[in-house]
């Protein structure tokens, strides 16, 4: 009886989890998103979480959601977690990855995500499925022929000491 194990986490389990595990970066009060790109032959090749550019400071700029002056809100400096995952990479191409992230894309990452080359998006929460952003972001999608699904969720908890 040597049998390999067999709880050994799913390649889906192992990506979303990476990708939720970036977004525990997040400084956002909010919305904490974590980004996982990997490679056809599931091979990560980049991360990412939400933030601000590097040299913006998460104690000088506002993580505000509301404000009478939009630069006093998050919105206008905030690096969403896929933006943030395909510039990290430094490794030449995404042509034909896969990118998995904890909520759906918006329009202007749909639009860097169509141009990189990345064939498909398996997200996990779609909670601004309503706004046109989303909607504009599914219309670009569905147009270049870039597929996406829902994370099939396995309701399997993970404990990490750290
Ligand atoms: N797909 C996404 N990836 C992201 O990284 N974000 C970021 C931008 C903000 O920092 C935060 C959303 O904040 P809120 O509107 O839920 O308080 O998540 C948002 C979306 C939604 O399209
Ligand atoms: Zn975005």
């Amino acid at each position: 009886m040597s049998g390999k194990r067999e709880d050994y986490l799913s390649w889906d389990e192992y990506f979303m989890g990476v990708a939720k595990l970036s977004g525990m970066r997040s400084k956002d009060p909010n919305t904490q998103v974590g980004c996982c790109i990997v490679s056809q032959d599931n091979k990560i090749l980049s991360m990412g979480y939400n933030g601000f550019p590097i040299g913006c400071s998460d104690d000088d700029f506002p993580w505000a959601r509301e404000g009478d002056d939009s630069l006093e809100t998050k919105y206008v400096y905030s690096t969403h977690s896929e933006l943030n995952a395909i510039l990290n990479y430094n490794g030449g191409s995404l042509a034909g990855a896969k990118l998995y992230v904890s909520l759906f894309p918006c329009n202007e990452c749909a639009k860097a995500i169509i141009q990189a080359g990345i064939k498909e998006v398996i997200f996990e929460c779609d909670k601004y499925a309503d706004t046109a952003s989303v909607v504009a972001s599914k219309k670009m999608m569905d147009a270049s022929g870039v597929r996406y699904h829902r994370y099939q969720r396995t309701n399997r908890e993970i404990q990490i000491q750290l």
